[in-house]
């Protein structure tokens, strides 16, 4: 397979979701295969996203077990949190599993370089310490950085990329921002006591999920405690003699005092300085490499995946571009990723979880021939700890093929109970399929087959 002019079969640059997806089943078809890294291996989801992020959820999540279990006959004296301890153990967790992912491209015979890679032409990278590689294929796969608007005193906020290494708990933290991470990090410090403001340019939070769990989540959380501003962006951020924030906003006589900023106003593509023009790679307009569906950029030799060509910007999908790029170019199988019915998932708190069209596009689509059905309930778990909170269930259906077009949740484990629906609308079944299945009693899950 090798040509002998290259060093390699395939050198990935990134070894994120998609990088090390990608080359440890491109090793596994006999490539000899490279990956650098410039901080660590693991990459976004895995060093500094999903993964501390859902720790930071579980923990965060007993303020409200620990609330509500009085009501279930537990007594909890002397209840108090500890953020040091929590953001140590989370941060231990992540290394185990950065060993873990350095330990898979090793037992692969990856080859790693822990230093930054930028591309000198088609087949040649060089590496920060000088040295020049060959190879027969490139595999872009540098995933996405923080976007920091450019309003005076920025440097004082942080993004999700320092979150996870606060020094204190912030008493008070205002979060610019509504889209994913500004939602996770506002449950988050809601829960572990924090004064949380959302500040956002619109008034849309979550653009692109249903407008029912939208209101349904906005309501919740602001009966927590959460502040909302909407219409409304930050203008400047002064450091206080004492080391607080002033936060200046857009049209607001007052400023927000704060102890942190996090700033979540999206991720772009880290291609900047990644010497894409030596092979002459196109971009789009946001910066990300532009691929055909074979992963493929302009240049016949170079191949992008996960985050850097800004498509889904989710592991699942890292991993499998990079896995079926492997397939592809490896192991002669045209594997194509489908990007129709991802499902996704807010960690807010409550989560949301979503797959397929929301009822806004699917009547864009199909006029009036949609049909809604809506379960509004309130968890049994809640009902008993005099929880008021309430969930909510929608399908949306092709009134013409009975097809359930989309299912959209709000509620205490929405994201557990969406992946198994999430096969069913993949599978293109129908309202009757849901409505033969016999419900699992007792759950929230049954829900979904109960609704008429
Ligand atoms: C706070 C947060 C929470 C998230 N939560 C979720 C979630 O719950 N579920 C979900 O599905 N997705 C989540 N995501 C998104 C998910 O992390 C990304 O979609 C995914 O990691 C993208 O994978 P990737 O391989 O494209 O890039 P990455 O995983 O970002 O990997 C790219 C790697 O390339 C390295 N690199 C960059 N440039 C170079 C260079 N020139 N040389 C060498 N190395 C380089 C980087 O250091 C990085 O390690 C979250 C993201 C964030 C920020
Ligand atoms: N649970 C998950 O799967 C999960 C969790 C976190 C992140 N992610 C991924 O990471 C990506 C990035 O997350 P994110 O929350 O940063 O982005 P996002 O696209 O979800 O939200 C960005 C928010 O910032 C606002 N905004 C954009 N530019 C602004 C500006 N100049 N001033 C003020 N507000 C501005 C937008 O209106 C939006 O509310 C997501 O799109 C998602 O794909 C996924």
């Amino acid at each position: 397979m090798t040509e002998p002019a290259y060093d390699y079969d395939l050198f990935v640059i990134g070894a994120g979701s998609g990088g090390v997806r990608a080359s440890r089943i491109a090793a596994g078809y006999g490539a000899r295969v490279a990956v650098a890294e410039e901080y660590r291996v693991g990459g976004t989801c895995v060093i500094r996203g999903c993964v501390p992020k859902k720790l930071l959820v579980y923990g965060s999540h007993f303020a409200e077990e620990l609330q509500d279990a009085a009501s279930y006959g537990w007594t909890v004296e002397k209840m108090t949190f500890d953020w040091p301890t929590l953001r140590d153990a989370v941060a231990k967790d992540v290394d185990r599993l950065n060993a873990a992912y350095t330990n898979t491209l090793n037992s692969n015979k990856v080859e790693h370089f822990l230093e930054r890679a930028t591309i000198t032409g088609p087949n040649s990278v060089k590496l920060a310490s000088g040295r020049e590689i060959s190879a027969r294929y490139i595999l872009v796969a540098v995933g996405a950085w923080p976007v920091m608007p450019p309003f005076e005193g920025a440097e004082h906020c942080i993004t999700s990329n320092e979150v996870f290494s606060l020094e204190k708990l912030p008493r008070r933290v205002v979060i610019a921002g509504a889209g994913y991470i500004a939602l996770e990090f506002a449950g988050i410090f809601n829960a572990l006591g924090s004064h949380v403001t959302v500040v956002n340019r619109s008034e849309t939070i979550l653009r692109g999920y249903d407008a029912a769990l939208r209101d349904r989540l906005l309501q919740i959380t602001m009966a927590r405690g959460i502040e909302y501003k909407f219409n409304c962006g930050i203008e400047r951020v002064e450091r206080l003699e004492d080391g607080c924030l002033n936060v200046h906003m857009k049209g607001q006589p007052d400023p927000l005092g704060a102890d942190a900023v996090l700033v979540a106003t999206g991720r772009r593509p880290k291609t900047d300085g990644l010497g894409l023009e030596n092979a002459g790679i196109e971009l789009g307009e946001h910066g990300e490499i532009r691929v055909d569906d074979t992963a493929q950029t302009s240049c016949p030799s170079i191949f992008a995946v996960g985050d850097v060509t800004n498509r889904v910007q989710l592991t699942p999908i890292a991993i499998r571009e990079g896995h079926a790029f492997a397939d592809r170019v490896f192991g002669g199988k045209d594997t194509r990723v489908a990007y129709d019915c991802i499902p996704s998932a807010v960690f807010s708190q409550p989560p949301l979880a979503s797959v397929g069209l929301t009822e806004a596009q699917a009547r864009e689509m199909l006029g009036s021939n949609v049909k809604v059905f809506t379960s509004d309930f309130r968890p049994m778990k809640n009902i008993f700890a005099h929880r008021h909170e309430r969930g909510l269930y929608k399908l949306v259906v092709d009134a013409q093929t009975d097809k359930v077009l989309g299912v959209h949740l709000i509620g205490p484990e929405a994201p557990e109970v969406l992946q198994a629906a999430a096969i069913a609308v993949k599978a293109g079944l129908t309202k009757a399929d849901f409505d033969a299945t016999v419900a699992l009693h007792p759950s929230m899950a049954e829900e979904l087959v109960l609704m008429r």
